[in-house]
Order: structure tokens, then C-alpha cells, then sequence
């Protein structure tokens, strides 16, 4: 018989380029041939309005704080409409980015103040965090040479070598902040590694979510 499992929310994070789309399907896989029922989402968007506002934030220039802004406004609104509902209904939310990618860009991107950051975070969801966060990371050059070789370049995809090795620090001292919840994987591996360790995390994290009653 499949087991019930509590509801779980899971985050992808890291720079553009490091490989976070392409397991964003099999971890969806993975996870619903297991008997999890789930919801799949991304930021900024996820919902009608999320959606114009994501195209804004990638296309617009703006000032760095209505950037931030937005992407909380694209956020909340996306709890309020996707998230919160799905896990009241005991699903699995798997969301492409949440606040780590504020942090991260907006703050060590573009060097908002992270206090102001962590303002915008305990007002729009002083409660919710993610149980897991998967970092995708790899070095600079990785990253842009898989962008170049893929796809014509966002607002922020066409930013400098600077900009990414402040927003990859960020993410890099967030997991160190949150060790319980984040795992770096090391995307400078193959496809086929990366998917067989997050299997075993995967199964670390359905163990522990199995419902006893
Ligand atoms: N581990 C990997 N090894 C080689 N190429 C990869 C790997 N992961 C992703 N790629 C390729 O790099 C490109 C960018 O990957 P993508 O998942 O779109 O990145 P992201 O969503 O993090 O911006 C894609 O063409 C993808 O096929
Ligand atoms: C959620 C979020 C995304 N972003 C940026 C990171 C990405 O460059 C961009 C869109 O993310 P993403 O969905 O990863 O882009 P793609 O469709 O190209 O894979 O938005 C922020 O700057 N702050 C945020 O809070």
C-alpha cells in the first residue's frame, strides 16, 4: 500500500545556468511515481498575476528595491493562491525559486540591504519555510557557458561575472546559514549523478515525512 505522506515544500535554487530546470522534472517524477500528490510552480509567477509581473522583473529595467518588491508581491501572492492552499490540502509544493533568489540576487547581486530583505521575508511569510531547498551550484564559467550555449539572455541572465559571484556567495552563505534545509548539489556533475543523489535525498525526505496516523 503507498504510504500517506505530511505535506513537504521543496525550493530549487542557484544562478542561472547551473542546471536547476532540468531536474525540476524528475525530481516531479520521482516523487508522484512514490504516491506523492503535488504541485509544481515557479517564481516570480505561479499565478495570473505572478506571471505579469515576471514579465517586469526579466524584462524591465527598475531600481533595485521596486525589483525586490516585486518579487515579494509576485511571492505573496503566489502563497496566497498555490501554496498555502496546496499544503492545507496536504500536497507537495515543488516551487522553481522563493525568497533564497531575493536573497541571493537582490541582496547579494545587487546589494540591497539584507535587512531590509529580512523585513519583506518576516512580512510576507514570517512562517513559511521550505523543508528542502536543492542549491544547484558550479562555478561561474560553467554556468555561462551552458547559458550561452542554450538560450537568448534575460535582464538578469545578461549580467557581468561580478553580479553572479556575489549572487552564487549569497546562496553559498544562506546553506551555510541553513544547513538543516539546504543540500548543495554539485552540478559540475553529469545529469545521470545528479538525478541518483537526488534520489537518495528524496528518500531521506519521504522516510521522514511518512504520516503515522
Ligand atoms: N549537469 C549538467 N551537465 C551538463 N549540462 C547540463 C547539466 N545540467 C544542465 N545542463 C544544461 O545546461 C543548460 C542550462 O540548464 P538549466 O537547467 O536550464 O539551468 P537553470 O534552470 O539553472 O538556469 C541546459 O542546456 C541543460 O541541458
Ligand atoms: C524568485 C526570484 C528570481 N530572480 C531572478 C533569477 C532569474 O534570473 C530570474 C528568473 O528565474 P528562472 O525561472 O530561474 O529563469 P529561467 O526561466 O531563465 O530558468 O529571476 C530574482 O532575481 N529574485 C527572485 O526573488
Amino acid at each position: 500500500m503507498t504510504p500517506h505522506y505530511q505535506p513537504r515544500f521543496i525550493t530549487f535554487e542557484g544562478i542561472d545556468g547551473a542546471g536547476k530546470s532540468t531536474h525540476i522534472g524528475f525530481v516531479t517524477d520521482y516523487l508522484q511515481q512514490r504516491g506523492v500528490t503535488l504541485v509544481s510552480s515557479r517564481e516570480p509567477g505561479g499565478t495570473s498575476l505572478g506571471e505579469k509581473l515576471r514579465e517586469l522583473l526579466l524584462h524591465e529595467k527598475m531600481h533595485l528595491e521596486t525589483e525586490a518588491l516585486l518579487m515579494f508581491a509576485s511571492r505573496r501572492e503566489h502563497i496566497a493562491q498555490v501554496i498555502a492552499p496546496a499544503l492545507e490540502r496536504g500536497e507537495w509544493v515543488i516551487s522553481d525559486r522563493f525568497s533564497d533568489a531575493s536573497f541571493a540576487y537582490q541582496g547579494g547581486g545587487r546589494g540591497m540591504d539584507l535587512r531590509k530583505m529580512e523585513q519583506l521575508e518576516a512580512w510576507v511569510h514570517p512562517h513559511l519555510q521550505p523543508d528542502l531547498t536543492f542549491l544547484f551550484d558550479v562555478p561561474l564559467a560553467v554556468a555561462r557557458a551552458r547559458l550561452d550555449a542554450t538560450r537568448a539572455l534575460d535582464k538578469f541572465e545578461q549580467e557581468q561575472a561580478d553580479f553572479f559571484a556575489a549572487t552564487r556567495n549569497e546562496y553559498l552563505r544562506r546553506a551555510a546559514q541553513f544547513p538543516q534545509r539546504f543540500r548543495i548539489i554539485d552540478s559540475t556533475q553529469s545529469i545521470a549523478d545528479i538525478q541518483v543523489q537526488l534520489a537518495q535525498l528524496l528518500d531521506v525526505l519521504l522516510e521522514k515525512s511518512i504520516a503515522t496516523c
